[in-house]
């Protein structure tokens, strides 16, 4: 299998403000990554990296075999999915569902003059139906619920046959069921051998889908711990990355954690 995402000792700072600090880490395409760390840790800095929207202060990134720097970052970015809810805020209100989905085809956010083909509406109505949106396909993307909005985002994010699928926070904000309904999509996409390698950032370990195979604990600028959920995620590399004592427990593949 061959690597998608390469850190080789990163750091990156802004505005004095050093945010990343020799960072190491890599990724495989058959791999489904989550990222967790507490609020400010670079997490979003870290995905922002991972899709050329920012350059390492030192040290190298390199994405689908090239290092950025040296690459057309708008055709490597086509190569990628990425949702965030940065990007919520950028689609216009009044575009239908197929429309929002449909566009990432042209990697533009609201439908004008471009000219679509048959095998582009198929692809999204069959990418709607996948993420249990196709009852939605002509609503206007401002009249739907967050979760919805968020199943709508990763329907977009898949709709070009990514190579690696980046999702920030798919799961903040949504209500029990909304989060549940979305594990369960997540789930089924990353078990199967046919997805892209994944990066997910959350706040929660309870947000993690079974199916993903590896996780990364951000703290500090650097990296806690990085390696198989199994070994990696254990209640002293929780402890240590948001500074307090955790229990840790796991259940039929989903992880609750406790302050103790
Ligand atoms: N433009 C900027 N100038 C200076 N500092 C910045 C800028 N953007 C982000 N930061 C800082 O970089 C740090 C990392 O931010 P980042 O958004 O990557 O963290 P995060 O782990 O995603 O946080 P959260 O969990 O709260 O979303 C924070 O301390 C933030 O204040």
């Amino acid at each position: 299998m061959s690597g998608v995402l390469e850190f080789s000792d990163v750091s990156y700072v802004r505005n004095g403000n050093r945010i990343l600090n020799g960072v190491s880490w890599s990724v495989r395409e058959d791999q489904r990554w989550v990222i967790l760390g507490p609020n400010g840790a670079g997490k979003t800095t870290l995905m922002r990296l991972a899709t050329g929207h920012e350059h390492p202060t030192s040290g190298t990134v390199t994405v689908l075999g090239s290092q950025l720097g040296t690459v057309n970052i708008f055709e490597l970015r086509n190569r990628l999915g990425f949702a965030s809810s940065a990007q919520a805020k950028r689609i216009p209100a009044n575009e239908t569902v197929i429309n929002t989905v449909m566009t990432a085809a042209y990697s533009v956010e609201g439908r004008w003059n471009e000219k679509y083909e048959d095998l582009d509406v198929r692809r999204a109505e069959r990418v709607l139906s996948e993420w249990g949106l196709h009852d939605l396909s002509q609503r206007t993307f401002g009249t739907l619920s967050d979760g919805e909005q968020k199943r709508t985002l990763i329907a977009r994010a898949v709709m070009t046959d990514p190579e690696m699928l980046l999702l920030d926070e798919p799961a903040s904000s949504l209500d029990l069921g909304a989060r549940e309904r979305l594990l369960q999509l997540l789930s089924g996409y990353a078990s199967s051998p046919t997805s892209p390698a994944m990066v997910m950032v959350t706040h929660h370990v309870e947000e993690i889908p079974p199916g993903f195979t590896h996780a990364l604990l951000l703290s500090g600028e650097r990296v806690i711990a990085a390696g198989e959920c199994e070994s990696t995620l254990t209640a002293e590399a929780l402890s240590s990355t948001f500074g307090l004592e955790f229990n840790l427990t796991k259940d039929h593949d989903r992880y609750t954690a406790r302050a103790l």
